[in-house]
């Protein structure tokens, strides 16, 4: 399902129907009902979000998208290991004016969080940690997956944020490292690594019904400090 940008009025109809959706994930062991897992993608405007998550769903590039309003929903669903899946991929605006009204529906019972940069911008690059309060602001538990994403790794002569200062940010958190390029083709598998990375980590820890989930507890998925990063030695 894709739901494209919607002006700001139409907010309420997003989220109900995000909530309907909602309502319907669960995790169950004993039918053919998918697995369903919300996936939210944020960082600075103009680094790829929307680019990335259309590589994944729908497996081309998009030339021309137009800045996210509010969020817009993708999908993709897969089977791993005989289990059915269905990755809800929330893809989020990055410029401020067009996100207020919807931030805590972004953080509202997500299972993963995937922060994005663009490598030919260090401005992108800084702004994470920064991504990364607003996560906590939100009591997104430290439990729930978190992973970067450097994009446009294509535009290599525009390259500002190096692959050693990054890895080493990201080692500071303990989170898992991509580096991509959503317009590159040669890419699109490495694109789909990225979120099958998540997909596989989501269900191999032993899911918890979802309404203990929207009571807040998470689920222990993997080992992971998010609160206090430990010193970058670079
Ligand atoms: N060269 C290159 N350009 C890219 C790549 N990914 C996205 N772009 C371009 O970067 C621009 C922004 O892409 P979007 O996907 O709209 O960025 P966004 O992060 O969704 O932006 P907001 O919706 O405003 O938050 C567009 O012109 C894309 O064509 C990439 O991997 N390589
Ligand atoms: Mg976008």
């Amino acid at each position: 399902m894709a739901i494209e940008n919607k002006p700001e009025e139409d907010f309420s109809t997003v989220i109900g129907l995000d909530d309907s959706l909602e309502l319907s994930s669960h995790y169950d062991y004993d039918s053919a009902q998918p697995w369903i897992f919300k996936i939210i993608v944020i960082g600075d405007s103009n680094v790829g979000k929307t680019c990335l998550t259309c590589r994944f769903c729908g497996g081309t590039f998009l030339e021309n998208p137009e800045a996210t309003i509010g969020v817009d929903f993708r999908e993709r669903s897969l089977e791993l290991d005989g289990v059915n899946i269905k990755l809800q991929i929330w893809d989020t605006a990055g410029q401020e004016r067009f996100r207020r009204s919807m931030v805590e529906h972004y953080y509202r019972s997500v299972h993963a969080v995937i922060f994005v940069y663009d490598v030919t911008s260090l401005a992108s690059f800084e702004s994470i940690p920064e991504w990364i309060d607003e996560c906590s602001r939100h009591s997104v538990g430290w439990m729930v997956p978190r992973i970067m994403v450097g994009n446009k790794c294509d535009l290599k002569e525009r390259r500002e944020v190096s692959t050693s200062a990054a890895q080493c940010f990201a080692d500071s958190y303990n989170y898992p490292l991509f580096e991509t390029s959503a317009k590159d083709p040669a890419e699109k598998e490495h694109v789909d690594s990225i979120f099958l990375t998540l997909a596989y980590r989501l269900k191999s820890h032993k899911p918890m019904r979802l309404k203990q989930l929207s009571e807040g507890s998470s689920m222990q998925l993997w080992n992971q400090r998010e609160q206090e990063p430990t010193m970058c030695q670079c």
